[in-house]
């Protein structure tokens, strides 16, 4: 290409682009010497609605100048405490509103799955155990999608299913109107037994949503257009109320930096790979380790190298297979476990006070909180590893998904 135009095919880019960064008002004043603007017409997509939005706040907050209060009411954010259901810090519950007049869940946030359910009307009584129960026929909002259904099973051989309503979802102050609700008209042992819990909001990616045929989109893919930013983070605590927030980063939530690494989301889940672990204080061993960022599941899944290396420092640790994996004393002080995430050396280091989860069920042992990740065929970095650190699930902020890892 002749110099001369590849010259003006610069400057016809640079007004555009500088355009595009800048509140259009200061752009078409943008135009100078050697330069020309070039008008582009705006694509109006209804689902892309907050797209404009974010990308006049965004301006504003990258030039310094304060969003006026109706643009940053335009861009939402949403902030959410949620619970461990139980000591062992099993999973984690949030209050989820649905319907009109607004019917409360206590929900599993999961981002190691794509479906928000919940026990419902449809399931039969000898299956609930004082459960929040979902009655689309009292919501104004609700509409079946007739002819969807849904059934979904986990890792751990738990499972349900049911039929499609969408409806008005609020978490965290955040609204999605015809979010893809999916009531249980069945549910496995384990969802009866868990009372605290009356469902999952499913926070993977919408490509793994079960509903059948016509695929839904998760809460967080229906609000992303909206959100100030296309993230979300997990703040999990043990035996205390964290937070999950939606549109925005807590700076005040963490210390030193978030450290980010490249998502590979081909499975539909968080996936990464981290980049070795360190047991106690020894040497770093720097091993490929990859994984999915799983908030639905309680323990930390590696494989058998890293899950022997680690109890083999623990006196009297043993593999009790009639506990269903590796026990430790309970009396026992155990090593904290450092994992390594990005490629500046970064360690996200789990206490060891978080690496017994409490009595195995078997003589006076405890369980671990590692165990093999074995024959599942990924590693699972769940709630063990999760509430040692804030986490960013960015969806896209910089164009790929990425997941940020910060101490706190
Ligand atoms: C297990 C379990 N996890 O939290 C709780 C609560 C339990 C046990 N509880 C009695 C019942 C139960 C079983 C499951 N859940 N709840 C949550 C979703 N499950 C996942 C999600 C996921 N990403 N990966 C694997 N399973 C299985």
């Amino acid at each position: 290409m002749p110099a001369l135009s590849k010259a003006l095919l610069a400057a016809a880019v640079a007004p555009a682009a500088i355009g595009a960064a800048l509140p259009r008002s200061v752009a078409s004043g943008n135009v100078g010497p050697g330069m020309s603007s070039i008008k582009t017409a705006r694509k109006v997509d209804s689902n892309a609605a907050g797209h404009g939005a974010r990308a006049f706040y965004n301006a504003h907050l990258k030039f310094g100048a304060t969003p006026p209060d109706a643009l940053v009411a335009a861009v939402a954010k949403g902030s959410v405490v949620t619970t461990p259901i139980n000591s062992e810090d099993e999973a984690y519950d949030a209050p989820v509103s649905i319907g009109t007049p607004a019917q409360p869940f206590n929900l599993d946030f999961d981002t190691g799955s794509s479906d928000l359910w919940v026990f419902s009307s449809l399931t039969p009584s000898n299956e609930r155990n004082g459960q929040n129960i979902y009655t689309a026929s009292r919501s104004s909002t609700a509409k079946q999608l007739s002819g969807e259904s849904w059934k979904i099973s986990y890792g751990d051989g738990s499972s349900s299913s049911g039929l499609v309503y969408s409806d008005v979802v609020t978490i965290g102050g955040l609204t999605a109107a015809g979010q893809a609700v999916e009531a249980a008209s069945r549910v496995s042992q384990s969802f009866t037994s868990e009372s605290a819990t009356d469902g999952l909001v499913g926070l993977a990616f919408s490509s793994i949503n079960t509903v059948s045929p016509d695929q839904q989109t998760t809460f967080f893919d229906t609000v992303k257009p909206s959100l100030a930013s296309p993230v979300f983070t997990a703040d999990l605590k043990h035996q205390a109320p964290g937070t999950y927030n939606f549109g925005f980063i807590d700076k005040s939530a963490f210390t030193g930096s978030i450290t980010y690494t490249p998502v590979d989301n081909s499975q539909g889940f968080w996936g990464f790979t981290s980049t070795g672990f360190q047991v106690g204080n020894n040497d770093f061993q720097q091993e490929s380790i990859t994984g999915i960022a799983d908030t639905g599941t309680t323990l930390l899944l590696l494989p058998d190298d890293v899950v022997n290396a680690y109890y083999s420092s623990v006196n009297n640790a043993q593999n009790d297979q009639s506990a269903g994996g590796f026990t430790v004393p309970c009396d026992t002080s155990l090593p904290d476990f450092s994992f390594g995430v990005g490629n500046n050396g970064a360690m996200i280091t789990i206490p060891g006070s978080l690496m017994n989860l409490g009595p195995s069920g078997s003589g006076n042992s405890c369980f671990g909180g590692l165990q093999s990740s074995g024959t599942i065929g990924t590693n699972i970095f769940g709630d063990v590893a999760l509430k040692a650190a804030f986490v960013v699930f960015d969806s896209g902020s910089q164009g790929q998904p990425q997941l940020g890892w910060a101490s706190k």
